[in-house]
């Protein structure tokens, strides 16, 4: 099968966007997988599919899946592509677009800047709805954060990392670190992503606070690795910087790839995340059945 993809990129971290208003291209995960692969299809840490509206007053559906073919329910970087991919395609002609997600309803909004500001939603930090299994954990307290204390192995002497657990609508593991450029994202990442207490495994957040509005951050994604940046990362980092006391509501985030600006006024309400979102390049290839 050949088909037409447009190459994109929001602070780095890199999608193929399929155009499906007219019709499922019906990509099996192996395909998702080999479109995503850098070495042998058009390379992407995740494959981004533009549906025509699922309902009334919504604009469109969005779908996600990670590189490797797991469908997923949220995409930060990957919603402020949309929103400039829907518009740049002529698809609307209005700055806000309603889209169905997975996880729920979210709202993209171009700026003058040519950056996209997107509500993410309230983040959810209730344990089964991350999903998180505490059974016999005890959370500790750690300031106003709740700091999980998770061994990463089980001989005695397994590393033993705190961390943060919510939802931005999918799910995150948040730890304070010294310096992210020592963190051990690629060992660790990894270890905590599929740990035995996240059923549907977890995207693990390595945050350096530098001042209570900045901020650096790691993110080893689920199902993707490390990638240059992680917009649900930033979202769930600050609110967790927020909810520990350590940041204000307004925090420029630095990460591998670009700048990324997340607001959160705190808890019941909305994190709004701006940041940049940039066509690369569109081409055409033949997907092997
Ligand atoms: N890159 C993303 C998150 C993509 C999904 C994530 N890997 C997961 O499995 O939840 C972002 O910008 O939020």
């Amino acid at each position: 099968m050949r088909i037409r993809f447009t190459k994109m990129q929001g602070a780095g971290n890199d999608f193929v966007v399929l155009d499906e208003m007219a019709g499922r291209l019906g990509l099996t995960a192996q395909q998702y997988r080999w479109l995503a692969d850098r070495h042998f299809g058009v390379g992407a840490d995740q494959v981004l599919s533009v549906r025509p509206s699922p309902a009334p007053g919504i604009d469109f559906e969005y779908v996600i899946h990670n590189a490797d073919g797991s469908e997923v329910e949220q995409c930060g970087n990957g919603a402020r592509c949309f929103a400039r991919y829907v518009r740049d395609k002529g698809l609307t002609d209005r700055d806000t677009v309603r889209v169905r997600t997975l996880s729920g309803d979210i709202e993209p909004r171009l700026t003058p800047d040519g950056r996209v500001t997107v509500d993410m939603g309230p983040p959810v930090f209730e344990p089964p709805a991350v999903p998180f299994d505490t059974a016999g954990l005890t959370p500790q307290p750690d300031g106003a954060w709740e700091a999980w204390k998770l061994a990463l192995g089980t001989r005695a002497d397994a590393p033993i990392v705190a961390v943060s657990v919510l939802s931005m609508g999918n799910p995150h593991a948040v730890q304070e670190v010294e310096d992210v450029d020592t963190a051990p994202v690629t060992t660790h990442g990894p270890l905590i992503e599929h740990h035995p207490r996240f059923p549907r495994r977890v995207n693990a957040g390595f945050l350096q606070v530098l001042d209570r509005g900045h901020a650096r951050l790691r993110v080893w994604e689920r199902g993707a690795g490390e990638t240059l940046a992680c917009g649900t990362g930033a979202c769930a980092a600050v609110v967790t910087g927020i909810r520990r006391g350590r940041l204000d509501s307004r925090v420029d985030v630095q990460t591998r790839g670009g700048l990324l600006t997340i607001e959160w006024a705190g808890a019941g309400t909305s994190v709004f995340m701006t940041g940049p979102a940039v066509t690369v390049f569109e081409g055409e290839i033949e997907i092997p059945e």
